[in-house]
C-alpha cells in the first residue's frame, strides 16, 4: 500500500503525546488541532491560561484529546518540570513542536543589547531548555521527534535581526542534535521555516507594519501568504514515519521567499499584477468554522480579508 493512503488516516498519530508550545494561539493552536484529529493526545502549553483552555474546550468539543500546562520557554526549571508532569500523567513524550517564540519589530541600528538579548533568550535558549528538558526527562531514554518553528532566515530578516540570529541558531543546533542524538537515542530532530503566514501572531505588531506587510506579499513566487495549516501539514509529516529518514533538516514553508526576497512590483517577469494563482490548504478548520463558536484565524482585519481572497483562488482564477 502507498506510504501516505497507510500513514496519513484518521488514527496516524493515536497512542502518542505530542507537546506543543504556544498551542494557545496562532500557528501553534492550528498544530495543536491537526495532530489531535490525528488521534494524539495533544498537550498544548504557554504562560497564558485562558488560551488554552480555549483550545482545549475546541478540541474536545471537536473529539480530541487535550491538556493543558503552564510554561515559561525561558525558565529551564520550568521547562524540566513540565515534561516531568507530561510523563507521570501520561506516561510518555513521543513529540515535541517548539512553536513558542516571536519578537518585536526593530531596525537593527535602534536595538539595545537588553532588546537583543530578550528575543535570542526566548527564541533561542528557550528552544534549547525545551530539546533538553525533553531529552532528559523521557526521549534520551525512549527517543522521539522534535520539530521547532524557526522563521526563513535565509538572506537575514530587516528589522528583526535578533530573531533572525536567534532562529539561525536554533537550525545550526538542530543539526548537531540530530547527529548526537540519533544515534544512541533515536531521536529525529528537524525545523519548519514559515514565511509569511496569516495568524494571530500579527496582532503583537503595530498597525503601520501590518499595513506594510499587507502588501508585502509579492515577495515570494506565490504572491500571497501562507496559512496556519500549511505550517501544521509540515510538522505533521516531520513528526510522521513518512519521514522517518528525514534528519536535522529546516524545511522552508514559505511560498519560495527564500528564493527572491523582493520581487520587484512592476516586474513583469517575477511580479503578476493580477495577484496569486496558489490555492491555499486552510485544514483542520474546513468546514468547522463557526461550528461550536470555533474561529478560524484570528489575525489582523487586513489581513483576515487577505485570507477571504485567497479561499477564492482556484486552479485557473485570480484573485
Ligand atoms: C517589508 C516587510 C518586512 C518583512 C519583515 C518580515 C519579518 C518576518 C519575521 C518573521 C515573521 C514572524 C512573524 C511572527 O513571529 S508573528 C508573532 C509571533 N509573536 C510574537 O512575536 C510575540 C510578540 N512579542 C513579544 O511577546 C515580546 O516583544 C517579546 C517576548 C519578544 C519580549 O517581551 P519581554 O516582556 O520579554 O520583554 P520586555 O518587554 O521586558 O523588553 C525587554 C527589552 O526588549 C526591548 N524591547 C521590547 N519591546 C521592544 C520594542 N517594541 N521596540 C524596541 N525594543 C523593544 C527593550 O530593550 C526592552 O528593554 P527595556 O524595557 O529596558 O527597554
Ligand atoms: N506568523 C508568522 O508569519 C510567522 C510566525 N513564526 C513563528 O511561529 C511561531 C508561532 O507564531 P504565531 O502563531 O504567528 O504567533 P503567536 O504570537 O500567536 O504565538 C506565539 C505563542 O508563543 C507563546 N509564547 C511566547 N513566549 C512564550 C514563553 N516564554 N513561554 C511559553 N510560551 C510562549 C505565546 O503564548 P503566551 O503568550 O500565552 O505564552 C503564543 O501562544 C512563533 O515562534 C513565531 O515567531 C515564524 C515565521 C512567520
Amino acid at each position: 500500500m502507498s506510504i501516505y493512503r497507510s500513514i496519513f488516516k484518521k488514527d496516524l498519530f493515536k497512542g502518542q503525546v505530542i507537546l506543543v508550545t504556544g498551542g494557545g494561539t496562532g500557528i501553534g493552536r492550528c498544530i495543536a488541532h491537526e495532530l489531535a484529529a490525528l488521534g494524539t493526545t495533544v498537550v498544548i502549553a504557554a504562560r497564558k491560561i485562558e488560551p488554552l483552555k480555549t483550545v482545549q474546550d475546541e478540541i474536545q468539543k471537536l473529539g480530541g484529546n487535550c491538556d493543558t500546562m503552564l510554561l515559561n520557554i525561558r525558565d529551564a526549571a520550568m521547562a524540566t518540570q513540565v515534561i516531568q508532569d507530561i510523563v507521570a500523567k501520561h506516561g510518555m513524550l513521543n513529540g515535541l513542536v517548539n512553536n513558542a517564540g516571536g519578537q518585536f519589530m526593530s531596525p537593527a541600528n535602534q536595538l539595545t543589547s537588553k532588546g537583543f538579548s530578550t528575543v535570542v533568550d526566548l527564541n533561542l535558549n528557550g528552544t534549547f531548555n525545551m530539546c533538553k528538558a525533553a531529552f532528559d526527562g523521557y526521549m534520551g531514554e525512549h527517543g522521539g521527534q522534535i520539530v521547532t518553528i524557526v522563521a526563513e532566515t535565509r538572506n537575514g530578516i530587516p528589522r528583526a535581526m535578533h530573531t533572525g540570529a536567534a532562529r539561525a541558531g536554533i537550525i545550526n543546533m538542530t543539526k548537531t542534535l540530530a547527529i548526537e542524538w540519533g544515534p544512541y537515542n533515536g531521536i529525529r530532530i528537524n525545523c519548519v521555516a514559515p514565511g509569511l503566514i496569516i495568524s494571530s501572531g500579527m496582532k503583537n505588531y503595530h498597525e503601520t507594519m501590518v499595513d506594510l506587510l499587507a502588501h508585502s506579499h509579492w515577495m515570494n513566487p506565490t504572491s500571497r501568504y501562507g496559512t496556519e495549516s500549511e505550517v501544521s501539514a509540515a510538522v505533521a509529516f516531520l513528526l510522521s514515519p513518512a519521514a522517518s529518514y528525514i534528519n536535522g533538516v529546516n524545511l522552508e514553508v514559505d511560498g519560495g521567499s527564500s528564493l527572491s526576497k523582493g520581487n520587484p512590483e512592476g516586474d513583469e517577469l517575477m511580479y503578476n499584477p493580477e495577484g496569486s494563482r496558489h490555492p491555499v490548504y486552510v485544514g483542520w478548520s474546513e468546514g468547522v468554522d463557526n461550528v461550536h463558536g470555533i474561529k478560524h484565524v484570528d489575525a489582523p482585519a487586513k489581513i483576515n480579508e487577505l485570507l477571504r481572497k485567497y479561499k477564492a483562488i482556484g486552479r485557473s482564477s485570480k484573485i
